[in-house]
């Protein structure tokens, strides 16, 4: 039998799920079943953090157009960034009401999407309205950026897309829509590209980390139902074995051996409390000669028979064992020499009748 250690197994999962054999480019699970376990697994959390990253959001959007406010005044691009503004930040109280009554809204694609479109998209309308804070600019586009890869890390190629928008959008609202200098625009966008390599590969660390974790404990879990399953096996086997060593395999009585040890402890609490304790042998006749005549076979029958007769004859504290043979032994504590004589009357009219009901059934039996 080959016997592995849980340890062992843990480490060799760890070592699996080190050397990427289990996740993708994504570091996500290859199997996609294990991925969608490891998606429900987290799925409560993933909300609530949804829940409140748009929460945050909606009051950052609404926060800044007291900016807005200080830079146009109460002009018509002011109120045109407010009426986005209001847009967002009802969007994402919308999303965010639908993740806290449905939290599987939070793995959807499409809200999450669209919610993140418009934020992107307002964020490039500031840009376009507002082109003489470039740094503040570029500072909201960093975390922007940021906020994508950290509030949704399940959907990568998403997150990508997202970003490939905001820097092509940034790219073009610079160019086209306003007049920085386009030593600016390049810094900037170097600035944004290293964000979004730093937000990649953070991300990614954190995803194998949270998957590696999974698949630890996932091991784990099995290697536990499998010590209970062969604890439980092995008790059952010691049961099996325990009966096997104290009961006579043909009449289900105790065997000799455990007949003496309990007939021993008997014995001794007898002499302690100084009560009867009385002690039958019970000897089948002509056994020997039944065995010739029709086989040991029927002996086997006439001996399992006996041996019920005991039983249905006995009370449930004494004691009835294989002495041997066609030989049994009953120990009947607090019983005296009367008693057991009586008991001995009842065994062998109880014997008597069954080999008489025996008989008849023989002679009936068809030829
Ligand atoms: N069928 C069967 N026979 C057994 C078993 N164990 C022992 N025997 C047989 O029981 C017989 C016992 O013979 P004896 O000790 O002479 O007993 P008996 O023929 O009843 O003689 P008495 O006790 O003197 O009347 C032997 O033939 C054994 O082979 C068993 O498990 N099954």
């Amino acid at each position: 039998m080959l016997v592995t250690s849980p340890v062992r197994e843990a480490s060799g999962m760890r070592q699996l799920v080190g050397e990427a054999g289990l996740l993708n480019w994504q570091a996500e699970f290859r199997d996609p079943a294990l991925e969608a376990l490891f998606k429900r697994s987290i799925l409560a959390h993933h909300a609530c953090q949804l829940r409140l990253a748009l929460c945050l959001i909606a009051g950052l959007f609404l926060a800044f157009a007291a900016a807005d406010y200080s830079v146009l005044g109460l002009g018509g691009d002011f109120f045109i960034l407010l009426v986005a503004r209001l847009a967002t930040v009802a969007a994402c109280l919308a999303v965010a009401l639908a993740v806290w009554r449905r939290p599987g809204v939070a793995h959807r694609v499409l809200p999450v999407n669209l919610v993140s479109l418009l934020c992107l998209s307002v964020i490039l309308m500031t840009i376009l309205l507002r082109p003489i804070h470039t740094g503040i600019h570029v500072a909201s586009l960093v975390v922007a950026s940021m906020a994508l890869y950290l509030f949704l890390p399940n959907r990568l190629p998403w997150m990508l897309a997202g970003n490939a928008y905001l820097l092509a959008g940034f790219l073009t609202v610079s160019l086209v829509g306003s007049s920085l200098p386009p030593m600016l625009v390049m810094t900037s966008l170097l600035l944004l590209l290293f964000v979004n390599l730093l937000g990649w590969l953070t991300i990614l660390h954190l995803k194998r980390l949270k998957r590696e974790q999974f698949a630890l404990l996932l091991e784990e879990r099995h290697i536990n139902r499998r010590l209970k399953e062969e604890i439980r096996e092995r008790k059952e086997l010691e049961a099996r074995l325990r009966y096997m060593a104290c009961t006579d395999g043909l009449t289900g009585v105790a065997n000799r051996r455990h007949v003496f040890e309990l007939a021993g402890q008997e014995l001794r609490r007898a002499r302690r409390d100084g009560t009867p304790l009385s002690i039958c042998m019970v000897d089948v006749d002509l056994f020997k000669r039944l065995n010739d005549l029709h086989g040991h076979a029927v002996g086997d029958m006439v001996l399992t028979s006996v041996a019920g007769c005991c039983r249905s004859v006995l009370r449930e504290c004494d004691i009835l064992g294989r002495y041997g043979g066609e030989e049994f032994v009953i120990v009947l504590p607090l019983a005296d020499l009367a008693t057991a004589a009586a008991v001995g009357e009842r065994l062998r009219g109880c014997a008597a009748g069954s080999a008489a009901w025996r008989c008849r059934c023989w002679a009936s039996r068809p030829s």
